[in-house]
């Protein structure tokens, strides 16, 4: 059973569609990266999974069931921005948060300091949430959204604010959470963190999707790129859809940078080449990254962009 169902979901602002017809579903166990520029979508969705705001049209199903401030108690969520009560200490913060799940003090008590060792603020459990800093606030707060050992995180920008350690610590958070069969969902614009930690990815612009699928997939989803040196002219080669002419050298070789049409294998393409007696020196393939995609998918100009043009017809 998926933990969290999402089918044709609407979200409309007066003039603005912010999540136009947009269907996923998340498994127990996985991870979930939720992509997509400023302005995509990303905190809609998520707000609309707790019921914070209400779909213009569509289904969510949470654990089987509606949204419903009800299912709370199995969510955890750390919300883009954040904010806690400056006057509260660390583990009274947790341990009020755990209550509001329904947790018993004494459990929520034990969980919160254990968390709160994990991230390395055991000695600031009675600190005032106003004394910290930023990240040791945000680090408490990622706590209120684990307390519970929910069946369901939902981290919205959970990367932003924290030094490379403490993002090291929320890596391994994650990865704990979903070990022990959670579905964790989170929004990012850093791609290094979600290609570490993704199962899934799923990329919107302007509130549709653009691309649903694996880290694999994702980068399967851009033509490679060859880094090739050879005496002959490469850009007439089968599948090459452009060709960079790169440095010539002294003894006539020439560094070529091949981009491929869409769906030409490179070993096709180096087939070709030795069944024409085309000599090459080098061969490097370069596969897309994450970046690549998001920036292609995500970012680009429609009018430059096949794919968004293509769904834009
Ligand atoms: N309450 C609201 N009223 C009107 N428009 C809204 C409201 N909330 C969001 N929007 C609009 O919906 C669109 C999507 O916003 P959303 O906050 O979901 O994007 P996001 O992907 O989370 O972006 P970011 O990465 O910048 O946080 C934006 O155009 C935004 O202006």
């Amino acid at each position: 059973m998926s933990v969290l169902q999402v089918s044709h979901l609407v979200k409309r602002f007066d003039n603005v569609v912010a999540v136009d017809d947009l269907s996923f579903t998340v498994a127990p166990g996985q991870i979930f990266g939720f992509l997509g520029g400023n302005g995509a979508g990303k905190t809609t969705t998520l707000r609309m999974v707790l019921d914070i705001i209400r779909p213009t049209s569509g289904t969510i199903s949470v654990l089987g069931s509606a949204p419903d401030r009800r299912n709370a108690q199995a969510i955890g969520f750390l919300p883009e921005e954040r904010g806690l009560y400056a006057g509260m200490s660390a583990i009274d913060t947790i341990v009020y948060f755990g209550r509001l799940k329904g947790m018993k003090a004494a459990e929520a008590h034990s969980r919160g300091m254990d968390l709160l060792a994990r991230f390395d603020l055991a000695g600031r459990a009675r600190s005032d949430i106003g004394d910290m800093s930023k990240g040791m606030a945000q680090k408490v707060q990622l706590a209120t959204s684990l307390v519970n050992d929910p069946a369901l995180l939902m981290l919205d920008e959970p990367f932003s604010g924290l030094d490379p350690v403490n993002q090291g610590l929320l890596e391994d958070e994650i990865l704990r959470a979903s070990r022990r069969g959670a579905a964790v969902i989170f929004s990012t614009h850093v791609m290094q963190h979600a290609e570490r930690l993704c199962d899934r990815l799923l990329l919107l612009r302007n509130g549709r999707k653009r691309f649903e699928g694996t880290l694999d997939e994702a980068r399967a989803a851009l033509p490679a790129r060859l880094i090739a040196t050879a005496k002959t002219d490469l850009s007439q080669v089968l599948g090459v859809a452009r060709a960079e002419r790169g440095e010539t050298r002294s003894d006539g070789w020439q560094d070529w940078t091949l981009h491929l049409s869409d769906g030409v294998d490179p070993a096709a393409v180096l087939e070709h080449c030795s069944s024409n007696a085309i000599a090459l020196r080098r061969w490097d393939e370069h596969r897309a990254s994450l970046h690549d995609v998001f920036v292609q998918l995500v970012g680009a100009d429609p009018e430059h962009d096949p794919v968004a043009a293509e769904a834009a017809r």
